[in-house]
């Protein structure tokens, strides 16, 4: 049927004024509450497929399986279990100095593999982990095919922001090859031979700081005194970062990692609130604390950014230098100071890499030399504390290891005191020589296994991956693996795994135990640690500088209570008796 055209016109011109009529109606107050409804609306639903709807799927997803675990709270997961088994252990303190620490540590990851066993599932807030141990499942999981499938989940982005930002060990994907590609080359074993010296030079510090308190003993008649070396050795290893990374720039290096380090306290107080959705965007006291605090620091990272890139404008210096943050600022500018830079990573090439050079290695922008600058002081300066901190209470604990460590340093450099105005052919010659220092080598590892500063490494799956044949890991899954575990497992080490035997390790790592990946306190694979082969030194060259000056002994003010902040900790602090060491011939200076 024909619709005569006027009766249209005449329709449409009605309906455009009732709709004029609606809006001018609507005064701007009605029309903003409406936006706003909208808005609260998408939020609400969004929040709700976050904290509700993925987590139930990946639940079922899991349960299909076969894989099951503790029912978690909506929003928070099993945080509260977790918790509270954790400060059940961590309220009393071990009752002598033994390494079976593992109960202790992981209290939930015993309790549910009784009830679930090995392979189960909790949730961290809306987060699901799969708890792993086999070694093979673990090979794959940290292996370079699935290097970019597996990552950082949002909650742990999240809780480590503002001290990491998105430096390498925070990264996803393709952002994280091309800046693992960028400064690998920065830790490989020719770089750091030149950062001997200043290990040295920082090692020289800390015991003009014990010589101080040994001559304060011995002027009252006493041969020995007590040093708390875990806040030692965190300013020793703080020292080493702070020169390696900023070089000439040190002092502002210095109050960058003061700031840092107030910043981390201040996370670690607040971390369990990082799971309350939006949470760090509220004006809170301690979030306006924190924002002053990065506010503060990125503005003199920002200085010496400026400062480096001046001197070199102004033809002062010849180069951005070969300090951490030199290397940066060269790759910065598209410059090759960090080399071919596909060395650590072959084997993962992203869909970008293929056919486009250009595009393979765009520069670092200046956030992201920031952001690799903290992380750098984070991954390596906690860590390295806690190995030669855990060390030296071994040693002290097993004289007969100590006096065999002494006697090898003895041998291969002797004692490093008779050399110091050797200048940098010595630097040179200690670093060459570190890997004929096998005991050392043996203990470190064994010290390693025993008190690894990282407890857990989590992979989240950014994709769905099946491995073993059998597991499926859905996207917005974690693969969880007890390292601390996989260590004190007696079917991999011997009925002796909790006991101090560094002899294991006599035969090199592969052969220490069965498998020759479970032993992992670096990870293992593309992802592994970078600053692997640099912790070992700079612990190789503090070790070898101390051993032959220094006898030690556990004060009886030391109370055994490890504790996880951030990594693996003596609750109550370090006490170690100190003795200096005196040999009946002595060797003269060559001054
Ligand atoms: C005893 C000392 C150290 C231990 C036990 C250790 C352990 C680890 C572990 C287990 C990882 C993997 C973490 C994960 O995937 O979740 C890692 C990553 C990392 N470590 Fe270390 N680390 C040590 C020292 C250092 C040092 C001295 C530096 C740098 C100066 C460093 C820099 C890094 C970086 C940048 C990453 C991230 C790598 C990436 O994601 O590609 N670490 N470390």
């Amino acid at each position: 049927m024909d619709i005569p055209s006027n009766l249209l016109h005449n329709c449409s011109i009605n309906s455009e004024r009732q709709n004029i009529t609606v809006l001018s109606v609507m005064s701007p107050i009605g029309v903003a509450l409406m936006v706003l409804s909208f808005v609260v609306l998408w939020l609400i639903g969004k929040l709700a497929i976050c904290v509700w709807w993925r987590p139930l799927m990946l639940e079922r997803e899991l349960r299909r399986q076969g894989i099951n675990g503790p029912p978690p709270l909506l929003l928070l997961g099993n945080y509260v279990e977790i918790i509270r088994l954790e400060n059940i252990q961590r309220s009393i303190d071990m009752d002598a100095f033994r390494h079976d620490i593992f109960q202790r540590m992981l209290p939930f990851y015993t309790k549910w593999c009784k009830t679930y066993g090995r392979r189960f599932v909790f949730w961290e807030a809306c987060e699901p982990r799969i708890a792993v141990t086999e070694p093979e499942l673990i090979r794959e999981v940290f292996s370079s095919k699935l290097a970019l499938a597996f990552g950082k989940s949002s909650l742990h982005q999240r809780c480590c922001e503002n001290l990491l930002g998105k430096g390498v060990a925070m990264a996803n994907g393709e952002s994280w090859a091309h800046q693992r590609r960028t400064i690998a080359p920065a830790f490989h074993a020719d770089k750091l031979k030149g950062l001997a010296g200043i290990m040295m030079k920082c090692t020289e510090q800390t015991i003009l700081r014990w010589e101080t308190s040994l001559q304060q003993a011995e002027a009252v008649g006493k041969d020995e005194v007590e040093v708390e070396i875990c806040h030692d050795f965190g300013v020793l290893t703080a020292d080493i970062i702070a020169c390696t990374e900023f070089g000439s720039s040190y002092d502002k290096g210095k109050r960058i990692f003061d700031l840092l380090t107030s910043l981390q306290e201040l996370t670690l107080t607040f971390a369990h609130f990082v799971w309350l959705p939006g949470s760090r965007f509220l004006p809170t006291s301690w979030n306006r604390e924190t924002w002053r605090l990065k506010r503060e620091m990125e503005k003199l990272l920002k200085e010496i950014i400026e400062e480096r890139r001046d001197l070199l404008k102004m033809g002062k210096i010849e180069s951005y230098g070969d300090d951490l943050l030199g290397l940066m600022l060269t790759e910065s500018e598209g410059g090759s100071a960090l080399g071919d830079s596909n060395h650590d990573i072959s084997g993962i090439h992203s869909k970008r890499d293929k056919g486009h050079a250009a595009i393979r290695r765009p520069c670092f922008t200046t956030q992201q030399i920031m952001d690799e600058c903290k992380t750098f002081f984070f991954a390596g300066h906690e860590t390295t504390a806690g190995l030669l901190t855990w060390c030296i209470l071994l040693l002290a604990a097993y004289p007969e290891w100590q006096e065999k460590a002494r006697q090898e340093v003895l041998e291969v450099v002797g004692d490093i005191r008779h050399h110091e105005n050797g200048g940098r052919k010595q630097f040179t010659e200690l670093a060459d020589a570190l890997p004929k220092m096998r005991t050392l080598g043996m203990i470190i590892n064994e010290t390693l296994r025993l008190y690894p500063p990282a407890i857990v490494i989590t992979k989240y799956a950014l994709e769905d991956v099946r491995i073993g044949g059998d597991l499926k890991v859905p996207r917005g899954a974690s693969v969880w693996v007890p390292v601390l575990a996989m260590h004190m497992d007696s079917e991999l080490w011997g009925t002796d795994a909790h006991l101090f035997r560094p002899e294991r390790f006599q035969h090199g790592v592969a052969r220490a135990c069965k498998h020759p990946l479970a032993f992992m306190p670096f990870a293992h694979g593309p992802r592994n640690c970078v600053g692997q082969a640099f912790a070992v030194m700079e612990a190789k060259i503090a070790l070898s500088i101390i051993l032959p000056r220094y006898s030690f002994s556990i004060s009886p003010a030391y109370r055994h209570a490890p504790i996880t902040l951030l990594t693996l900790k003596p609750k109550h602090g370090a006490q170690v008796l100190l003795q200096r060491i005196r040999r009946q011939k002595e060797a003269p200076s060559p001054s």
